[in-house]
């Protein structure tokens, strides 16, 4: 398994560094690490601090901090990003933005496990500048252009 370097920022996280919950698991759950409860209410997002850093250091990976399904579907709890995307040379505080986007007001604990983060490989690209590209099945068509069934 690949290893990335993480510093702790919280003392609390020492016993907590995420792990994967299966073998199978793609998401390393993130938590909230606050001091006391918050409530969040409908449409407000706050910006939660994970008591961590990454340094992944390869750019060719990224992370990607994703909702937890379980939160998102019965809490309306989301990332106000949609997905955070964490650069391979970001050094900072690992951060979840949190929105709710629920009819309801939600208190979120200190150290729930609110989302999680997912390693990913990233392909770097420069770009050949072209007046006409060759030929594709598809070609311009896009936005259904294939039909509904
Ligand atoms: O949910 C997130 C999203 C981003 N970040 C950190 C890691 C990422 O590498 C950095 C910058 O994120 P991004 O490039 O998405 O934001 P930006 O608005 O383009 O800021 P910048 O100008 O710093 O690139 O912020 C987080 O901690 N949590
Ligand atoms: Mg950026």
């Amino acid at each position: 398994m690949k290893t990335i370097d993480v510093k702790i920022l919280d003392p609390r996280m020492q016993d907590l560094l995420p792990a994967y919950a299966t073998p199978g698991s793609a998401g390393l759950d993130l938590r909230a690490c606050i001091d006391a409860p918050i409530t969040i209410e409908p449409g407000q997002t706050v910006l939660v601090p994970t008591g961590l850093a990454i340094h992944i250091g390869d750019p060719a990976y990224a992370a990607m901090i994703l909702p937890r399904s379980g939160m998102g579907h019965k809490n309306g709890i989301v990332l106000g990003n949609l997905v955070g995307l964490i650069d391979s040379d970001y050094q900072g505080p690992l951060m979840v933005s949190t929105w709710n986007r629920g009819q309801n007001a939600f208190t979120l604990q200190p150290m729930e496990r609110l989302a999680q983060l997912v390693v990913v490989p990233v392909l770097q690209v420069g770009f050949s500048v072209v007046e006409e590209f060759g030929a594709s099945e598809r070609g311009e068509g896009g936005f259904g252009s294939t039909g509904k069934h």
